[in-house]
């Protein structure tokens, strides 16, 4: 359903008074999303989880590479885009309009697109998200951040997308309500919408995905079914990641050294001068296989 292919972005950030340097947030990144399907795209900070989702929701353009919906190129898409794609993010706090109702956040997109029968699926999308009815008329501050989650995903699927895009939506959660918010989304894939979920939490992964895109500096090395890329991962930087998996106690965490500056930025391999497994070749190629019907960036294989 969700076709991204060879997706590439730069970004260049001011280095000197005179001078910029170039960031390259998604190097080569394709990958598809089918219909109902929760595919998480897991990596830490900085490696361009959020630039992916900014370049399907098309607040981003890529550089390179196309993006395709149901085999259409979505920047050649107009107002329809938005009926069939829809964001939930990080903080509802800043996501949502402050001065409106609950009831008017969740009937803004339906008026945008002329839809009729409002109040009926305002109430409907609200029953699907769990929030009560009688919050209808309160404003996001008169809710705890996991009914203001509610209504922003409320909002998000209102106008029955294909494909949401929720860029970390439980990180500003409490975890009690984390696991509410993400039962949500698998009631979602029930009714055959979609999920891109970004987000750096493996315990979201899963406990929701169905397939799993690592991404480690702009470069996908790794993608596969949960079960594969987590019981068994591949790529010595998925190995890393699932290695530190918050413990209980900081004092138990290994030191974050993967996100050192990169020693070498020519090397092919994003990983090469920090994988503890590198060769050689690593430097100047990067084979990409296919392994049981999941994909891998590394010479390894
Ligand atoms: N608008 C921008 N201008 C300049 N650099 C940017 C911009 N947006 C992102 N970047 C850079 O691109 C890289 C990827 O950023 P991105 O936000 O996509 O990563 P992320 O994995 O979502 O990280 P986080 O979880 O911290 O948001 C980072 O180095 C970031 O600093």
């Amino acid at each position: 359903m969700l076709n991204i292919q060879d997706v590439h972005k730069t970004f260049w950030v001011k280095s000197s008074l005179f001078k910029k340097k170039p960031v390259h947030a998604l190097k080569g990144v394709s990958l598809k999303v089918e219909r109902g399907e929760i595919f998480a795209i897991v990596g830490e900070s900085g490696s361009g989880k959020s630039t992916l989702g900014k370049i399907v929701l098309r607040l981003e353009r890529p550089d390179k590479g196309k993006v395709l919906l149901e085999d259409r190129d979505v920047f050649s898409m107009g107002k329809e885009y938005t009926k069939l794609v829809s964001a939930v993010f990080q903080d509802p706090t800043t996501s949502l309009n402050p001065r409106y109702t609950v009831y008017q956040i969740v009937e803004e997109p339906l008026l945008v697109h002329g839809q009729k029968d409002i109040p009926n699926r305002v109430k409907r999308s609200l029953e699907l998200s769990q929030v009560p009815l009688e919050y209808l008329e309160r404003r996001p501050t008169q809710l705890s951040g996991g009914q203001r989650q509610r209504v922003a995903i409320s909002r998000a699927i209102v106008l029955e997308p294909r494909l949401i895009v929720a860029d970390e939506p439980t990180a500003s959660l409490d975890a009690s309500i984390r696991r509410e918010i993400l039962n949500l989304f698998l009631k979602l894939k029930e009714r055959n919408i979609s999920t891109l979920l970004i987000t750096h939490d493996v315990r979201a992964v899963e406990y929701t995905a169905d397939r799993v895109g690592v991404l480690y500096r702009g470069v996908l090395v790794e993608v596969g079914s949960k079960s594969q890329v987590l019981k068994n991962p591949l790529h010595p930087y998925t190995q890393y990641l699932l290695e530190n998996v918050p413990v209980k106690h900081p004092r138990e965490r290994r030191p974050r050294s993967f996100l050192e500056p990169m020693l070498d930025e020519t090397s092919s391999c994003p990983f090469y001068s920090l994988c503890p497994k590198r060769l050689e070749e690593c430097r100047y190629t990067l084979r990409e296989v296919s392994i049981d019907g999941r994909l891998v960036k590394c010479n390894l294989y």
